[in-house]
């Protein structure tokens, strides 16, 4: 299973949670997140980790040129788009990233069937899907959780990333239900917005074990 560990923002700490085994490190490329970093920030960090980590810009609504930047700067592996991007707007960007991975992340309230066609409209457009949980007023890293017995029969042909409030206190729980391809935490692993704690990470890790 991905493990991917999300607003990094110190090379110390996304070193030692590369090391502890995460798979995947995210960097918020939102300028209004209390985590957001620069590319040349990303860059900085990258020196610090491992070559086989994925690294994943997260943006919301940023257009091609502010993603292709930061991609090239902070060489990143992967994009996660978690605001209102259009399929046409993930089409084109994978064409233009052919190299890529693509990530469409869902705010989601329920698991409506309106929100599984919304879902379905991407599948010849990302690589990867994330479930992420709905906020009024913030775009992601919330600590809200989904209710993951509403997910339990989501079964998309791309592969996906639950998020939303995972914690080491709660993952196994969220495992019972749900069957990602890959888990995304942020908050339920931090000491505050953007201060990463490699502890949590490690106490995550033996849960999964
Ligand atoms: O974390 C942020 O501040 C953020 C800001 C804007 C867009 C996305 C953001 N985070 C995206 C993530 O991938 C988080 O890991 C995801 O929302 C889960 O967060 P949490 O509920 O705190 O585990």
């Amino acid at each position: 299973m991905r493990i991917k560990i999300c607003g990094i923002t110190q090379a110390e700490q996304g070193a030692a949670i590369a090391n502890l085994g995460a798979t995947a490190l995210g960097f918020i490329c939102s300028p209004s997140s209390p985590r957001y970093v620069r590319a040349e920030q990303i860059a900085n960090i990258r020196e610090y980790l491992p070559a086989s980590i994925d690294r994943i810009g997260v943006f919301v609504n940023a257009s091609m040129e502010e993603i292709s930047k930061t991609v090239e700067i902070g060489d990143l592996t992967g994009v996660q788009l978690h605001g209102d991007e259009s399929p046409e707007f993930c089409q084109q960007l994978r064409q233009h990233l052919p190299d890529i991975e693509s990530i469409k992340a869902f705010r989601v309230r329920h698991l409506s069937p309106e929100v599984l066609n919304t879902i379905a409209a991407y599948q010849s457009s990302v690589d990867t899907l994330l479930l992420d949980a709905y906020h009024p007023t913030q775009w992601g890293g919330t600590g809200h959780t989904l209710n993951w017995q509403d997910l339990a029969s989501f079964l998309p042909p791309l592969p996906w990333f639950l998020a939303g409030g995972l914690t080491p206190e709660n993952i196994q729980h969220a495992l019972q239900h749900v069957s990602p391809d890959g888990i995304d935490l942020s908050s339920g692993v931090e000491r505050a917005p953007g201060n990463k704690d490699p502890n949590k990470v490690k106490y995550l890790l033996e849960q999964l074990t």
